[in-house]
């Protein structure tokens, strides 16, 4: 790498932009990223199904080249310096990399070989990343016999064969039973911290983003949104408190109480008053106590941190969880466009 390569982003795109052709329709997939992502970042992709990300993905691996804008990674052209670009990177794609009959460690030191390391150098690299992802106990069974968090760590081992410093990860741990995923999650998490491996990974769980990403991108219909830690992109947004009454009738007069009383926006759903407030941990039993003075006793109080969910609300209207998915799988021939 030259300075500029090393000391520049290690991503940076402009106006990137990615249209489809669909029965004569125009799917505009990624509408115009500026995005820069330095050296040693781990950032999340987090948007619902069909917003874009696996998309964006694929045209900063050259896989697909976009209809517009530029990208340089690890300093490369993707479209001019694609070999420099694949050379530079790992890719992690949504499907399984391993063949099903092959024995994980064959896998490893097959890919090793096609980075023109030597037999010997293949296997030492080989037994260094089963050991790395846990997998040294399994790397003589065939790939088909690995369980789906097993076989997911192999990938994530096979696209780091060659060490690069940028790792892209599409959906790591989608179809992974929750303790495969934050066996995922730690593993990625520990390679950022002890290699310093640049990692961008799309995901549409939001607790994957919060739980490891120091940055999330939040993408909505091709474009960004959001775009911060999720520290800092929650913070903005106050306390869900939740207070229940014994009755509808208690609970309306206590909304009309709280709503003066906390002055934030407050709902009534059957015996349940909810109000989202800055500082809610803080108010909530001053609340309780202006309430039970007035006569009106709270049964049940909840107060919950935002998350990333409230986030997605405030900035679209809609909720990330309960986006209908909206993907299609692409063909071969449009991938290949
Ligand atoms: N090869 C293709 N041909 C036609 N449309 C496509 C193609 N690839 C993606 N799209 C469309 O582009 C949009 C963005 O898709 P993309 O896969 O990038 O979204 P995503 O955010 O990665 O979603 P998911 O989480 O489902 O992978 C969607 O409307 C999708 O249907």
């Amino acid at each position: 790498m030259t300075t500029q390569q090393l000391s520049g982003p290690v991503i940076r795109t402009q106006g990137l932009t990615r249209h489809f052709t669909r029965h004569k329709k125009t799917v505009e997939a990624v509408r115009g990223l500026d995005l820069e992502v330095g050296h040693g970042e781990l950032v999340a992709f987090l948007g619902p199904n069909g917003a874009g990300k696996s998309t964006t993905l694929r045209m900063l691996t050259t896989l697909i080249e976009p209809t517009a804008g530029t990208a340089e990674v690890a300093g490369y052209d993707v479209v001019r310096q694609r070999g420099q670009v694949r050379r530079s990177i790992g890719y992690v794609g949504q499907g399984n990399a391993a063949g099903h009959a092959q024995r994980g460690r064959d896998e490893l030191v097959s890919q090793a070989r096609a980075f023109q390391m030597t037999r010997r150098q293949a296997h030492a690299r080989a037994d260094e990343l089963l050991d790395a992802f846990d997998l040294t106990e399994h790397a003589d069974r065939p790939v088909s016999t690995l369980s789906g968090g097993q076989r997911r760590r192999l990938d994530v081992a096979i696209g780091l064969v060659h060490t690069p410093t940028l790792l892209f990860l599409d959906e790591p741990s989608t179809g992974l039973d929750p303790q495969n995923r934050v066996n995922l999650q730690e593993q990625v998490r520990r390679l950022n911290d002890e290699q310093g491996t640049t990692i961008v990974l799309t995901t549409h769980y939001l607790e994957e983003a919060d739980a490891i990403a120091d940055r999330v991108v939040v993408i909505d219909h091709g474009r960004v949104i959001a775009d911060d830690s999720a520290a800092r992109l929650k913070s903005g947004l106050g306390d869900l408190v939740v207070l229940g009454f014994e009755s509808e009738p208690a609970a309306a007069s206590a909304a009309r109480r709280v709503g003066l009383l906390a002055g934030a926006a407050v709902t009534v759903a059957d015996a349940e008053v909810r109000l989202r407030v800055a500082h809610g941990r803080d108010l909530a039993p001053g609340i309780v106590v202006d309430l039970a003075r007035a006569g009106l006793d709270v049964r049940r109080i909840e107060v919950v941190g935002p998350t990333l969910d409230d986030v997605f609300l405030d900035l679209t209207g809609r909720s990330l969880r309960e986006t209908a998915t909206d993907s299609a799988e692409p063909t071969l021939e449009e991938v290949a466009a």
